[in-house]
């Protein structure tokens, strides 16, 4: 399709888009499902192109309409359609979900522009091209990616060069009207954010955050920001990262919808690596896995955590989406009682 029967066919959705959410896309429990199935299955480019006109961006970073259109439509047909759980569903749902976290009281005035461009960015291409397997598996399968990045951060490196490689395109640099410092700038915040997703980061990125929660205990205030970049891309890397891990805060029926996916995916890994004679990942043999047990063992060990320091350090107010994921951990953990005493 051209960029401008692209832009057409966007735009009448953005205009449905805005009729179904009466402008309400702020909804935390949006299904992004249903989104997609409204949008025949583009999604992805129908929330970001209206996240980037509700921000301003477009006006703001001088961006071309048919730019960001061609762009938006490029990445999201560069995520894998084969990945069960990391296609572009997912980033329309992160990316929905790093809006609707930056709308929240707390941070309303924390954030610069250029900031909130970067992140809603880094949401839009984090997982772009996913091969639907993780790191530990391309780095113990010696795949062409682990031999490209040199098994750090492999999967990671990857969407960022897809991304920025893909805006090379025609018609798709959307940052073509912006200083090349300014350039620069959103480049190294969303390269920063992008590899700060790799689940291998997640417990130093949890310690920094404490780090952090400890300090601000001593102002006492809200959140307030120094102008040093450290400080700033902190959080940043931070909002991604509970953005990616937001499923377990979501309604049970969106949140099984996500489970399926990903263990679809992670058995898909297990059914590769028992044929390869591999030792199989965890959470990934389909003859033994407990899904119960594995998200009880997320949220416990992952997902409550990160949320708790995320409502210390940003947003005391988030109890909504504590309550949310204790609800849902309880549900699984009874579950999992149920499957130990009924045979
Ligand atoms: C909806 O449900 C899920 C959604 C996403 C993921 C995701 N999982 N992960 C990892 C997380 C930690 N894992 C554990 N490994 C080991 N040895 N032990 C553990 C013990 C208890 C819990 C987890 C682990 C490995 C996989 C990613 O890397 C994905 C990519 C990025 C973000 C999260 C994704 C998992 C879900 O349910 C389990
Ligand atoms: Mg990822
Ligand atoms: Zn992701």
């Amino acid at each position: 399709r051209s960029a401008v029967e692209t832009m057409i066919v966007i735009s009448i959705h953005v205009r449905r888009l805005d009729k179904m959410m009466n402008g309400s896309l702020t909804d935390w429990n949006l299904s992004v499902f249903t989104l997609d199935k409204m949008t025949n299955g583009r999604s992805l480019t129908v929330m970001a192109y209206t996240i980037f006109k509700q921000r301003d961006l477009t006006k703001k970073f001088n961006i071309p309409h048919a730019t960001l259109l061609s762009y938006l439509a490029l990445v999201e047909g560069h995520y894998n359609p084969m990945a069960s759980y990391h296609n572009h569903i997912h980033a329309t749902d992160v990316t929905h979900a790093v809006h609707v976290i930056l709308k929240k009281a707390p941070l309303l005035d924390v954030f610069t522009d250029l900031e909130i461009l970067s992140v809603i960015f880094s949401s839009i291409i984090h997982d772009v091209d996913h091969p639907g397997l993780t790191n530990n598996h391309l780095i113990n399968t010696n795949s062409e990616l682990a031999l490209m990045y040199n098994d750090e951060s492999v999967l990671e490196n990857h969407h960022l060069a897809v991304a920025f490689k893909l805006m090379q395109r025609n018609q798709c640099d959307i940052f073509c009207n912006v200083p090349p410092k300014i350039r620069q700038r959103i480049r190294k915040m969303t390269i920063d954010m992008v590899l700060a997703t790799d689940m291998s980061k997640h417990m130093s990125l949890l310690a920094d955050m404490k780090t952090m929660v400890e300090t601000k205990k001593v102002s006492g205030t809200g959140l307030q920001l120094s102008e040093n970049y450290n400080e700033r891309i902190q959080v940043l890397k931070c909002l991604l990262h509970c953005a990616d891990l937001c499923n377990p805060a979501k309604h049970l029926p969106i949140y099984s919808q996500w489970i399926e996916r990903v263990m679809q995916e992670f058995f898909n890994q297990g059914d590769i690596e028992r044929d390869l004679g591999l030792d199989i990942s965890p959470m990934c043999d389909r003859h033994t896995a407990s899904v119960e047990k594995s998200q009880v063992g997320f949220i416990d060990f992952i997902v409550q955590p990160l949320w708790e320091t995320w409502a210390e350090l940003v947003d005391p107010y988030c109890n909504d989406i504590l309550d949310e994921i204790e609800t849902n951990r309880n549900y699984f953990q009874l579950l999992s009682d149920n499957n130990e005493t009924s045979p």
